[in-house]
């Protein structure tokens, strides 16, 4: 698979945004839409990260429930899991679900609930090259980043750099990868399992969403575990 440049500036409604992903997700296994976040939308969410306390954030970790560790090679950010008690997370939660369902129905991917959660990544912080899932273990399908860093400039560093598949038969090799700068409202989607991708170090202070949409794990009476 080779990762095209190929990029749409959205200015549709969010039936088309829906659309151009899931034709990407089909065609790609990713989807890539700067300023495509309704701008109404990523202002409720920016105006709700200004008003979290430190103590809202806490650093993340790498694995899941158990095997949860704090690791300072691996990632260096801070997040704050979204619920709907708030505005703003509520609206979010919303958007996400009328995406989950328009997947659902046009793509058949089972998807059954989502999680997401704030980060921030303070100057000089990374999250090295990880998946977000991995085949047979996890039941995370597909994974959504969202921006919401006014005014970024090439300078400000913290891009996101996603990479294919790297075969002996691709023209570009282990370099084949493309990179995401982190401006307001850009919506970034792709296949957990498939998309190895890593945080690069921001150079100021940097604001995203990360959330999964997940498949139903429930075994008898355990529900499904948090992350
Ligand atoms: O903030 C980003 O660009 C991606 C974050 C990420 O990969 C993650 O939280 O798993
Ligand atoms: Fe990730």
């Amino acid at each position: 698979m080779s990762l095209s440049q190929a990029q749409t500036t959205h200015s549709g409604g969010d039936k088309s945004l829906f659309e151009l992903i899931a034709n990407d997700i089909v065609e790609k296994g990713y989807s890539i839409h700067p300023h495509a976040l309704p701008k109404n939308l990523s202002e409720l969410l920016l105006q709700h990260i200004s008003k979290l306390s430190d103590d809202d954030f806490k650093r993340a970790g790498i694995g899941r429930s158990k095997d949860h560790i704090i690791d300072d090679l691996i990632r260096t950010d801070e997040i704050s899991w979204i619920t709907s008690n708030s505005e703003a997370g509520c609206s979010w939660i919303k958007w996400s679900e009328s995406l989950q369902a328009y997947l659902n129905s046009h793509l058949f991917l089972g998807l059954f609930s989502f999680e997401s959660h704030f980060s921030h990544y303070a100057k000089g912080d990374f999250y090295k090259k990880h998946k977000d899932a991995f085949k047979g273990e996890g039941n995370r399908v597909l994974s959504i980043v969202v921006y919401l860093n006014q005014n970024w400039s090439a300078d400000d560093g913290g891009e996101l750099v996603i990479y294919g598949e790297s075969s002996p038969d691709s023209p570009v090799g282990d370099n084949n990868h493309i990179s995401v700068t982190p401006t307001f409202g850009t919506v970034v989607v792709f296949l957990s399992e498939e998309f190895p991708h890593e945080v690069l170090p921001a150079r100021r202070d940097r604001y995203a969403i990360a959330g999964w949409f997940r498949l139903n794990n429930s075994i008898a009476n355990n529900i499904d575990p948090a992350s």
